[in-house]
């Protein structure tokens, strides 16, 4: 078979720039080549096929430079429209959905169940080796109910500063020989944010405090918490591209942070404060902002550290 060698200035210089990105990748790779990176994927940025896809394939991309990926994802929005579709209402204590007996049951169904598996999906397309679980299985995650403060509102009021959230659990105690088990043998675990209490009962569990506390169990190097804004914003919509736990309270005091963001920020402390490197919101609508902000130089979204 014949080759044109013939090449054009324009044609070298484009396979000089991608040898120039895989070398620029390399002291990277030597860094992490064998440490744990959690990534959870929210609710938000899997809408979008397209995303989802390449998502699935920076997954794969991370386990084949010999990172142990470990998923855990969300489904906030997708919880949302099945609720509503079965007439239930629903209602957010900030940003932790009360969760009485049957929207539990709603939410692990959605969570471990379809959308789970989607994720899966994903991932074998994209040629990885993936393992659906919830924090049921092999007795990963032990629940304990959550407490939520009253928002800052009803406090004012001179109404109860305890509000009760139903079946909203967080992790209690981790066993992580599951995650260790499924990526030692080279394959993906991907975890929906379900545990299990004392009594056997159903936990939501707000998939970005499941993902810290996974990410903290697991000492991981890294947690990525992929959403739909470009990471932490100030009043003006300014990113805030480095921040302190310290930093973190005064923006929540101040009511910069809001929602969701509540506790995907206090999830990201807890990490850092428990052995996690680092922790980073970034943005889940770019194209493959993941393998960016790891192999290479230039950082995206936000990077918390203690
Ligand atoms: N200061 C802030 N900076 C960025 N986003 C914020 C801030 N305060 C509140 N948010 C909200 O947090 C949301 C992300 O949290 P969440 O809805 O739980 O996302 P996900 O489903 O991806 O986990 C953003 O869409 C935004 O509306
Ligand atoms: C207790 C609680 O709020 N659980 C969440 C679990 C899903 C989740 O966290 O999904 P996102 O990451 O997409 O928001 C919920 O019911 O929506």
């Amino acid at each position: 078979m014949a080759t044109n060698i013939d090449q054009t200035d324009a044609y070298r210089q484009s396979m000089l720039d991608k040898a120039e990105t895989l070398i620029e990748a390399l002291p990277y790779l030597q860094r992490y080549a064998g440490r744990t990176f959690v990534v959870k994927y929210g609710g938000h940025a899997m809408g979008d096929p397209e995303l989802a896809e390449d998502f699935a394939q920076d997954i794969v991309l991370l386990k084949a430079c010999g990172i142990n990926p470990v998923v855990v994802h969300g489904g906030g929005p997708q919880i949302g429209r099945m609720l509503k579709a079965l007439g239930i209402e629903s209602q957010f204590v900030n940003g932790l959905r009360v969760t009485d007996k049957q929207t539990a049951e709603v939410a692990e169904m959605v969570l471990a169940g379809a959308i789970n598996k989607e994720l899966v999906s994903w991932i074998s397309r994209a040629g990885g080796k993936a393992i659906g679980i919830s924090g049921k299985d092999g007795g990963m995650v032990l629940a304990r109910k959550v407490q939520s403060k009253a928002p800052k509102a009803i406090e004012e009021e001179g109404e109860p500063l305890v509000v009760d959230l139903g079946f909203v659990g967080e992790p209690d105690r981790i066993d992580t020989t599951v995650i260790d088990t499924v990526c030692a043998a080279g394959m993906i675990p991907v975890i929906a944010p379900i545990g299990v209490g004392p009594d056997g009962e159903t936990y939501n569990i707000n998939a970005d405090t499941m993902a810290g506390a996974i990410a903290a169990a697991l000492g991981a190097s890294r947690l990525f918490l992929l959403t739909d804004v470009p990471g932490v914003l100030d009043k003006d919509k300014n990113l805030l591209t480095d921040l302190s736990p310290a930093d973190i309270a005064m923006l929540a005091e101040d009511g910069t942070i809001q929602g969701g963001m509540i506790p995907k920020l206090e999830t990201c402390v807890h990490a850092v404060e428990a052995g996690c490197e680092a922790a980073v919101v970034l943005d889940g609508r770019v194209p493959h902002a993941m393998l960016l902000e790891i192999f290479t130089s230039r950082g995206a979204g936000t990077l918390i550290r203690a």
